[in-house]
């Protein structure tokens, strides 16, 4: 049987790394092999292009074609075995993030991302995507405290709040795909609700 598609999606700083590998665990204790994997990135190729690409300043169309070639690359090498192997793949980002920060953050044409997706991984979707959901103005206070910023991440409030309402709309578009994970709370009512939204559907 195919494996589960799961991906974990927000602004920097919204708490997805925090609650990842309890999520794996979760799957694990429940009997699946999971392959925890990241993008851009999951391979040597898209790695070495998540480096461009976190690191040099470039055109935001020039930005879409790296991120979408990274995730071709990883998408047949890595995504599609571990779904045909039945294995549940959680990926840290996805194309979502495209529509968010390249579409919403940077202003390329959601028409042009859409005819990269359906070039790139065709019919592939996550079968359950977990939308940290944080204002701009939390997550940067949480951010500063964390961590030395990366090319987006030293990007201003406003950049995240169109981020923020990208993700949103993809949200209200596919309600039963992705789960809005409220990310205000402290991280245990945050992991209460991620538990929740898996026991609905059985995982
Ligand atoms: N629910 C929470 N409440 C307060 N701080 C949090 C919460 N979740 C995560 N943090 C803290 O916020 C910072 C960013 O979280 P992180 O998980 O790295 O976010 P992301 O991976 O989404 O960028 C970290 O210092 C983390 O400890
Ligand atoms: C997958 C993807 C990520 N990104 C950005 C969002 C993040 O700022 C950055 C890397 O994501 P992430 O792995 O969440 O960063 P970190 O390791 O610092 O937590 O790449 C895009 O702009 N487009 C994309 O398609």
């Amino acid at each position: 049987m195919r494996g589960r598609f799961i991906t974990v999606e927000g602004i920097d700083g919204a708490g997805k790394s925090t609650h990842l590998q309890a999520l794996v665990d979760r799957l694990r204790q429940r009997g699946a092999t999971v392959l925890a994997t990241r993008e851009p990135g999951g391979t040597p190729l898209a790695e070495a292009l998540r480096t461009l690409v976190l690191a040099q300043p470039m055109d935001v169309l020039c930005e879409a074609l790296l991120v979408f070639a990274a995730r071709r690359d990883h998408v047949r090498q890595v995504i599609e075995p571990a779904l045909a192997r039945g294995e549940t793949v959680v990926c840290d980002r996805f194309t979502d993030a495209s529509f968010a920060y390249q579409g919403g953050g940077r202003g390329a044409d959601p028409a042009q991302l859409a005819a990269l997706e359906a070039w790139v991984h065709g019919e592939l979707r996550p079968d359950l995507t977990l939308w940290f959901d944080l204002p701009a103005d939390v997550a940067a206070t949480r951010r500063a405290a964390a961590r030395a910023p990366d090319r987006f991440e030293r990007q201003d409030e406003a950049f995240f709040g169109r981020v923020r309402a990208a993700y949103a709309a993809r949200w209200a578009a596919e309600p039963q795909r992705i789960a809005r994970i409220d990310a205000t709370p402290p991280p245990a009512a945050v992991w209460t609700a991620i538990a929740r939204v898996l026991d609905e559907r059985g995982w």
